[in-house]
């Protein structure tokens, strides 16, 4: 994102089916040529975050995964409502930033469309023996760049884990088709969304960012 650019909350928004749940979502300006439909998934409910998880497990349980895996920040709803459909505990959480009760940890720099800068993943050591050996899924809120799960991705795998699949509630555009690059083969997603960019004062779908 350019520093000098603010995000701009539009007065347009964008309809989604997520897999039988249809939401209404703000498109925001993160540039002046292009906007996102926002999923703010902490913002729509706890009835909307069970649907969720509920529909993923649908399409991730055939893989027979032993754990789930998430990013900070908006992973880790992802990763719980998951986690409870598939009848699972435990899960493991990668880090944006160190936290007190951290151990050493894995790292992994990635970037983001929706935040500044380079930012990094940080898995626990501790947790390595719950991925090592293990079926994993690893889960996001919206895959966009594709950066922040490549990164989730390689960690789970540095620490031993095999990685089964990948779960997200929102595919958006298509750049995560080449920075996952094999990898995307492993994606299960609820639904699509287009970037928008501005057409005669108007934000209208860019088509190449269409599934
Ligand atoms: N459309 C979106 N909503 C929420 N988080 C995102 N991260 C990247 N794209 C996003």
């Amino acid at each position: 994102m350019s520093d000098s650019f603010q995000p701009v909350v539009t007065s347009q928004t964008h309809k989604v089916d997520v897999a039988g749940y249809p939401v209404e979502l703000p498109l925001v300006a993160i540039r002046p040529d292009l906007a996102i439909s926002l999923m703010m998934v902490i913002d729509l409910g706890v009835r909307f975050g069970a649907h969720c998880g509920e529909k993923l497990k649908e399409k991730l349980a055939p893989l027979q995964p032993d754990i789930v895996v998430g990013a900070a920040t908006l992973g880790i709803p992802v990763a719980i409502e998951v986690t409870r459909a598939l009848g699972l505990d435990r899960y493991v959480i990668l880090q944006k930033s160190p936290k007190v009760h951290l151990g050493d940890a894995l790292e992994q720099k990635i970037t983001s469309i929706t935040s500044k800068g380079e930012q990094r993943l940080l898995l626990d050591d501790r947790a390595v023996p719950l991925l090592k050996g293990r079926r994993v899924v690893v889960v996001d809120d919206v895959v966009a760049s594709g950066s922040s799960l490549k990164g989730s991705v390689d960690l789970v795998r540095k620490a031993g884990g095999e990685v089964v699949g990948i779960g997200v509630i929102l595919t958006e555009a298509r750049d995560w088709l080449e920075t996952l690059g094999a990898d995307a083969g492993l994606v299960k997603g609820l639904a699509h969304i287009p970037q928008f960019s501005n057409e005669n004062r108007r934000w209208a779908a860019r088509p190449e960012t269409m599934l």
